[in-house]
């Protein structure tokens, strides 16, 4: 039996319910239920906290789980990425008040708070910056005002908190991150592969549409130019011969311009449908 860590509340934790809802397993109908058995999939869900994730996987307590990289990252645990997938999107960063820094070298000899703190003593000993961390569990932003720290690293997503607080970001991005399906450094396991087969199931359905169109046959190629597909598209024969029908997955953001393209081209009848589910 496969057993899967899932967020149990915070930013992350309803888009990864859905996710895999999506790719077909049992979801908890209570948030309070801490675990879950899918016994159709064989597979057992714990509902944690996403920090906490990366240490039952990186212990093997746990087969796989899903988290925030920056959350994996901080952890410093026997964990890795088995695949990004695509929410809670945001990126990890230096900020101070409006105007008291301009580069990541000025932090030098300073007090840094955040709640991230692996991840950031991580950062500075790569850059041989010396600055003193302070690990704060949270509402990072207030702790500049209250004089505790001369700056923060910390999650910005739209950057409101920040301004709200009177600070503004400096230096480049610590890190991006996305929520991702974490497994045990280097442990291959045949029921996880199903599952990440499933969620990359799950991440082409959602980014990518199927477009079917006519084209007169000498521009096939030209259309097909277009249209690649993952692998090639699918050309059919149409009743008029001077004619043939072209299907094609394409990616989901780029639809509208393909399809005034294709209709510049000559294509005609150009329909784009969603897909539901598939497997790569
Ligand atoms: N606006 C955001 N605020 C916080 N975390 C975010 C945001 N957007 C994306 N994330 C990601 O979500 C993860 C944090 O998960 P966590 O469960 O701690 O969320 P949270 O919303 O901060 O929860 P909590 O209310 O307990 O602080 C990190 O990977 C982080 O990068
Ligand atoms: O850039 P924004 O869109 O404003 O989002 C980023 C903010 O959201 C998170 O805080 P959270 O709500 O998790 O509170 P916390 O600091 O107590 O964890 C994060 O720590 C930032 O403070
Ligand atoms: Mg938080």
């Amino acid at each position: 039996m496969l057993r899967v860590a899932v967020p149990n509340k915070g930013s992350l934790s309803e888009a990864a319910s859905a996710m895999l809802a999506e790719a077909g397993y049992r979801q908890r109908r209570d948030t309070r239920e801490l675990v879950m058995l899918d016994p159709d999939n064989d597979i057992e869900f714990f509902f944690l906290r996403p920090r906490d994730i990366a240490v039952y996987v990186g212990q093997g307590t746990l087969d796989v789980g899903i988290t925030g990289r920056d959350l994996l990252l901080d952890a410093e645990v026997e964990a890795e990425e088995l695949l990004p997938l695509g929410f809670a999107a945001s990126t990890f960063r230096f900020a101070g008040p409006v105007g008291d820094f301009a580069s990541v070298e000025q932090l030098e000899g300073r007090r840094l708070a955040t709640s991230y703190d692996g991840l950031l003593r991580g950062y500075l000993a790569e850059r041989g910056i010396n600055a003193t961390v302070i690990r704060l569990d949270g509402a990072v932003e207030s702790s500049v005002r209250l004089g505790v720290a001369d700056a923060i690293a910390d999650v910005v997503e739209t950057g409101n908190t920040l301004r709200a607080a009177g600070m503004e970001i400096f230096g480049e991005p610590i890190l991006r991150s996305e929520s991702v399906l974490i497994g045990r450094k280097g442990e291959r396991n045949a029921a996880a592969e199903v599952l990440v087969r499933r969620l990359q199931g799950v991440l082409v359905a959602r980014q990518y549409v199927m477009m079917d169109y006519d084209i007169r046959k000498e521009l096939v190629e030209q259309a097909a130019q277009l249209t690649p597909g993952l692998e090639s598209p699918t050309v059919s024969p149409l009743r008029d011969s001077d004619w043939v029908a072209v299907r094609s997955m394409v990616p989901k953001r780029q639809t509208n311009r393909i399809m005034d393209e294709l209709y510049d081209l000559g294509a005609r009848a150009i329909l784009v449908s969603s897909i539901h589910a598939c497997r790569i």
